[in-house]
């Protein structure tokens, strides 16, 4: 049987956002509210079947702080879907999404940055102080090129699976996200 093709995707990000979260929580249950800073890149594989292929998802999780830049940069050549993330409960965040995604467009050398499957998420959803609206979130992604935006909560996730779960130590199966969605207006994933 022939090899199932390897899809990497990078998640991008401000420091603290929730991107290893987000990535811990994909993987198994379990979510840490003391969770230490990257540094560099991590990435883990996971084998996934959409519309009937087999697929590698290689996700990529990066250094969000401004001082593991020359760390992170490396690494985003050769990626086919990146994952903007911010936190609703910081505007900062979001206000640096134009430049995550020019310093991806620069150093992965994207040709075409607002043709790339840039996909947005917005990451904190349980946080009651919330200082960016899904409407601000979704005008950015429209007016960026149209990326596919969706709001998600490491933490919120990891509870509802806790909560379902009827004692057994299993593995969580994680929802998968479409790539191949061109916008999704309303739809929260976590
Ligand atoms: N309330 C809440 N807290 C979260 C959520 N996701 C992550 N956190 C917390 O936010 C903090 C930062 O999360 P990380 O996943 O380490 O953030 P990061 O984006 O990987 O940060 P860097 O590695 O520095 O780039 C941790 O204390 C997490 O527990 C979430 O959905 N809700
Ligand atoms: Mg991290």
């Amino acid at each position: 049987m022939s090899k199932s093709p390897l899809l990497k995707v990078i998640l991008l990000g401000d420091g603290g956002v929730g991107k290893s979260s987000l990535m811990n929580r994909y993987v198994t249950s379990k979510f840490d509210s003391h969770l230490l800073h990257t540094i560099g890149v991590e990435f883990l594989n996971k084998e996934l079947e959409v519309d009937g292929r087999r697929v590698t998802l290689q996700i990529w999780d990066t250094a969000g702080q401004e001082r593991f830049r020359s760390l992170r940069t490396p690494f985003y050549r050769g990626s086919d879907c990146c994952l903007l993330t911010f936190s609703v409960d910081d505007g900062q965040s979001f206000s640096n999404l134009s430049n995550w995604k020019k310093e991806f467009a620069y150093y992965a050398d994207v040709k075409d940055p607002d043709r790339f499957p840039f996909v947005v998420l917005g990451n904190k959803l349980d946080v009651p102080e919330r200082q960016v609206s899904g409407e601000d979130a979704r005008q950015w992604c429209r007016e960026n090129g149209g990326h596919p935006y969706f709001e998600t909560s490491a933490k919120e996730a990891v509870r509802r699976v806790l909560a379902a779960d009827d004692g057994a130590d299993r593995l969580v199966h994680a929802n998968t996200v479409n790539l191949q969605r061109k916008s999704a207006p309303d739809s929260t994933c976590c």
